[in-house]
């Protein structure tokens, strides 16, 4: 569906001290322009989602965490629950990331456990799912794709609770992107997936593209149909690169 507003985010990932609200700060300083056309996120470490929802303040920018527990709260070493995010100012938060999938094995029945969780908090939920380098040389990515939908995302997703970022994992830090061609294919997959399962709200569910995004890329991958923004993890570190992605909306 043309027409939804592109959301543009950032995943620090395992990145950022104290010191990064600097660069947090020239984000916020060239945010009103892109803010025209696109909503911005910045899903900091969790140890800098409180000072940076401080920071963002009367800016258009939005803090999102990067993981959340099943659970609201209790006996579990580590974790933090998507109510600790969103008591923080968090608005949004990205589960079932293949970085979370394979370091901390996360399977598709707990990633949907996670988004019910960011629902109950009222947060919005950044589902990832992506095929790996061996699943696309067999021409299993729409496959592997689908069941990742289907297992990660609970009944109930709406056009405002629910995000869903296709992440090639073999595109992810690599420098390596997809042909625009093929970004088309996994996104128009998506959107039926999505519209078949969730009707009305699921063709308005913005579905972003995550993968070695950055300034000189941005704009082909941001006009390929279907593609209503970003999930940038390097380029999101710096002002100027994140900035010169979110100017390529069109
Ligand atoms: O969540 C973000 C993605 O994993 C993309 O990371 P990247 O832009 O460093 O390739």
């Amino acid at each position: 569906m043309t027409g939804l507003r592109p959301l543009i985010a950032g995943n620090w990932k395992m990145n950022g001290l104290k010191a990064s609200a600097s660069e947090l700060g020239q984000m916020i300083a060239g945010a009103d322009g892109p803010a025209q056309k696109a909503d911005l996120l910045i899903c900091p470490p969790a140890t800098l989602v409180l000072a940076f929802v401080g920071a963002v303040q009367g800016s258009p920018v939005r803090i999102g965490g990067q993981d959340c527990h099943p659970k609201p709260s209790g006996a579990h070493t580590g974790d933090i629950s998507a109510e600790m995010l969103a008591d923080a100012g968090a608005t949004a938060v990205i589960v079932g990331h293949s970085e979370r999938r394979a370091d901390h094995a996360e399977t598709d029945a707990l990633v949907r456990q996670k988004t019910e969780a960011a629902w109950r908090a009222g947060l919005i939920a950044i589902v990832c799912v992506g095929e790996t380098q061996d699943q696309r040389d067999a021409g299993q990515t729409l496959e592997v794709v689908g069941q990742q939908l289907t297992g990660s995302l609970p009944d109930g997703a709406t056009a405002t609770n629910l995000v869903v970022a296709y992440e090639p994992v073999w595109a992810i830090g690599t420098g390596r992107t997809p042909t625009s061609e093929d970004v088309q294919e996994v996104h128009r997959f998506i959107r039926e997936q999505l519209a078949e399962r969730f009707s009305m709200e699921g063709a308005k569910v913005r579905i972003l593209y995550g993968g070695s995004v950055k300034p000189s890329n941005a704009a082909e991958l941001l006009a390929v149909p279907n593609v209503n923004g970003a999930l940038i993890g390097g380029a999101s570190l710096k002002a100027a690169d994140f900035l010169g992605i979110a100017q390529a909306v069109a």
